[in-house]
């Protein structure tokens, strides 16, 4: 089940909206998969990608096929899943593996730290999961290459260890089945970061232990009650919370509040961002902790959506607030439906994503041609500093932070992108809360390259009033990527500064900072940080 909660200005936008959606049948129409919600110019995109409405009884015909290997892999001795996999492709496994309390290990980076993590971490115990819709995800192809010539170095033949999930007559379908390997197909009618119920969420979760049945009975009975046209409908109410405040609080900042589900925040990031950052618009999600400093700043632009562990009288629930409570299957189902319907309400096609390609095309003119990158502007305590999007970054790390931030308005947000091992080097997750205390205006903290697949449509493509912060390393150790003429390192270098390059080109200002010691790094970083603070 699932229950909705909302006080203040939110319950005043369920009452106020809600009639209208019910009376317009959005809730019937959605359900049985008609195109013409989001008008005309969306309607080409959007009739390809309703099928998540019907994705969790399509799944059944898969799950008795996804335990038998899940039991022939351990009879081989397979005790570990990794998975490789970017954005929708691995968000969800994460999630779902996480709230099951099962290990699935997730390679959704280029950090060439990262990657030596997940290769090195017994490989011969070992089966990996490729994930790619469109099968043709530079990251993904990368990491496949990896793994399949580790297992080869480890005398196993990868067409024992390798499952594929992706789109029938995808490039890499195509290569997986030449090559022997076991693969699942997903349905082409659903988006990424719409698949959570589709073979991409299901297939890793499943093989590395998860029972996947409850979470697709869930999933089933939320897609019932998603159907009915009623004031009632949890999708039509949590949709009015997020998109029909007024004024619009365009950031969602996502609470874990008692909630037994673990990192919701980072897949619906995914789900909010790409569907709703376009066209100069959009909602910016925030994944948040209840101590997190945006939550004591009453800020005028911030909707707080808390996922608690069980329901509340609604004179407990702080005031403008939304209380949900459910499982994950039931989560899963109600926010992608009440996305689909804010981008209604928006004027959105919530099924495109028109600005991350930009980034992808910038990565890959840099790797055509490998340079050297641009000379600093200056370094300072061994930081290397750059800086794009025309700003002044003085002569030190605190002029170049002040410098930023100085360019950051009432209504707009500082955005983290650190291109570093999210494994290895998580205490950089705490500049998020520094940052956030210094403005007083809500942060964003991603790590690269996983958040171009997610956040990084809106960063591109939604209201232009954020501010970038990327942290970058000097890699102690490289990787090559077999039969590709660049590393890892040089690809993730690539990645970062393709995505300044284009945001920039928006007219944002980025910060790069390069740390050659990313620990004294970090420390330097803090203080100047605090500095300017106190
Ligand atoms: O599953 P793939 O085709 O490899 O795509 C992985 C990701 O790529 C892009 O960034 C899309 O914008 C995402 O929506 C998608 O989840």
């Amino acid at each position: 089940m699932i229950n909705i909660a909302a006080t203040g200005h939110a319950a005043e936008a369920i009452e106020r909206i809600v009639p209208q959606l019910v009376s317009d049948d959005v809730a019937g129409r959605i359900m049985a998969q008609d195109a013409t919600l989001w008008g005309a110019e969306a309607e080409e995109e959007s009739g390809k990608r309703l099928g998540w409405t019907e994705a969790p009884a399509v799944t059944w015909s898969i799950i008795d096929d996804v335990i038998a290997l899940r039991d022939r892999l351990r009879e081989q001795g397979v005790t570990r899943i990794a998975l490789a996999g970017m954005g929708g492709s691995s968000l969800a496994p994460e999630v779902i593996t996480a709230t099951y309390g099962v290990e699935l290990t997730v390679l959704d980076s280029t950090e060439p730290g990262q990657v030596l993590r997940a290769l090195r971490d017994g490989i011969e115990q070992t089966a990996l999961v490729v994930s790619s819709k469109s099968g043709s995800t530079l990251e993904t192809d990368s990491q496949k290459r990896a793994f399949e010539a580790a297992f080869r170095e480890a005398g196993i033949d990868p067409a024992d260890r390798i499952v594929v999930v992706t789109d029938p007559g995808s490039p890499l379908d195509e290569a997986a089945r030449a090559a022997g390997y076991r693969v699942f197909n997903a349905d082409p009618n659903v988006g990424g970061r719409y698949s959570a119920l589709t073979a991409f969420g299901i297939v890793p979760s499943g093989l590395a232990g998860v029972d996947v049945r409850d979470l697709v009975n869930e999933a089933l009975a939320a897609s019932q009650a998603l159907r009915e046209d009623d004031a009632r409908n949890p999708g039509l109410r949590l949709a009015a919370a997020l998109a029909g405040t007024r004024p619009l609080r365009d950031k969602i900042g996502i609470v874990p509040d008692g909630t037994h589900i673990v990192g919701f925040g980072d897949w619906a990031e995914q789900l909010i961002a790409e569907s709703t950052g376009k066209a100069g618009k959009g909602l910016l999600p925030l994944a948040l902790q209840p101590d997190s400093p945006e939550l004591s700043e009453s800020l005028s632009d911030l909707q707080v959506i808390r996922l608690v562990g069980s329901p509340r009288d609604l004179d407990e629930v702080a005031d403008g607030e939304v209380e949900v409570v459910g499982t994950l299957g039931w989560q899963f189902m109600v926010w992608e439906f009440a996305v689909a319907v804010a981008g209604r309400m928006l004027g959105i096609n919530p099924f495109d994503q028109p600005d991350v390609e930009s980034a992808k095309a910038a990565a890959r003119g840099l790797l055509d041609a490998i340079q050297e990158p641009s000379a600093p502007l200056f370094t300072d305590g061994g930081i290397e500093v750059r800086a794009l999007g025309g700003f002044d970054a003085g002569a030190s790390i605190a002029d170049a932070v002040d410098g930023l931030l100085s360019n950051l308005d009432d209504q707009g947000y500082v955005a983290v992108h650190a291109y570093l091992d999210r494994i290895g080097d998580p205490e950089f997750e705490q500049l998020r809360d520094m940052l956030a205390t210094r403005v007083g205006r809500p942060v964003t903290f991603g790590w690269g390259p996983r958040f171009l697949h997610s956040t990084g449509q809106y960063h591109k493509g939604g209201v232009p009033n954020g501010v970038f912060l990327q942290l970058l390393s000097k890699p102690e150790e490289d990787l090559a990527i077999p039969d590709r003429p660049f590393t890892f390192g040089q690809l993730i270098g690539a990645q970062a500064a393709g995505d300044a390059a284009v945001l920039a080109e928006h007219s944002r200002p980025v910060l790069s900072l390069t740390l050659t010691d990313p620990a004294a790094g970090l420390a330097t970083l803090v203080a100047a940080i605090e500095q300017r603070q106190s």
